[in-house]
């Protein structure tokens, strides 16, 4: 199915100009950001949570557009974008890191992710596995190599709730609902690295469609050690999680990448 003007990004297909791959940020404020980083950035709309940008990577065009916080915006995006003709997601977020020997400011590739989203179940049963693209993941492993950033690759929790679904009980109420009390002991404990929001319901819609995607995250803050993210620590690992996106879809599109290209094919 195919459509000429989406409903919620406000895009229309001429604004792709043949763009495969997206860059998927969630906070609309990285778009430009991230678009800049690029050649050619040109603002495209915004609506709502949803602001679009492109740039050019070797010519080529590649989208930026934010999802928001959440599953539910996320899926807005995959279904409109996919509609008009992306087909490679690549999704750049902050995470808090549940292992000790994870650091602020360290990377993580998200080889999956514990589907604790409601969004994802709109599209597979929980039985079907979120699982990131295998030539993404190589892509951005290489990605953050190539950058010099240390990088993590493994598992991410996806949660709907920033607050109980992440076991945070510095809150209003200091309430976490007995199914939630010990989770983060739990992920830990099965070596899961990360608390994040979206990469379920990204990883669950793309492959169960045929589309591809990858996630990196940078760690703004450990919860083996601290709620609440410093945010005066963020903006530098926002930076290089952009950039370890972008080199990423740099190696995804070129076309010198046989291995990669065999295996997408
Ligand atoms: O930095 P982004 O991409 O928004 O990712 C993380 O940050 C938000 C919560 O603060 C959630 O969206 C979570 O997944
Ligand atoms: O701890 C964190 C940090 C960023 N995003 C999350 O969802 N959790």
């Amino acid at each position: 199915m195919t459509t000429t003007h989406s409903f919620h990004l406000g895009l229309k297909i001429g604004d792709l100009q043949g763009a495969t791959l997206a860059i998927l940020p969630g906070d609309p404020n990285r778009v430009k950001k991230i678009a800049s980083l690029m050649d050619g950035a040109k603002y495209i709309f915004s609506n709502r949570e949803f602001t679009t940008w492109s740039a050019k990577i070797n010519k080529e065009t590649v989208i930026v557009c934010s999802t928001g916080i959440g599953g539910p915006s996320t899926s807005i995006v995959v279904e409109e974008l996919s509609q008009l003709g992306i087909r490679t997601f690549l999704r750049v977020g902050t995470s808090g890191a549940i292992q000790k020997y994870i650091k602020i400011g360290d990377v993580l590739i998200i080889t999956a992710a514990v589907r604790c989203d409601g969004a994802s179940q709109h599209f597979a049963p929980l039985e079907f596995p979120a699982v990131a693209d295998l030539s993404c993941t190589i892509a951005l492993i290489q990605a953050a190599k190539n950058i010099g950033i240390k990088s993590h690759f493994g598992v991410t929790v996806s949660s709907d709730t920033f607050y109980p679904g992440q076991e945070r009980q510095d809150t209003y109420s200091g309430r976490v609902i007995q199914k939630l009390r010990g989770s983060m002991e739990e992920w830990k404990n099965l070596g899961v690295m990360s608390y994040e929001m979206e990469s379920a319901t990204l990883l669950t819609m793309c492959l169960s469609q045929g589309l591809r995607a990858g996630v990196v995250t940078g760690v703004i803050v450990n919860r083996t050690q601290k709620e609440i993210p410093n945010v005066t620590l963020i903006h530098h690992t926002e930076y290089m999680a952009m950039k370890v996106a972008i080199e990423g879809a740099h190696i995804i599109l070129s076309k010198s990448n046989t291995f990669l290209h065999r295996y997408a094919e």
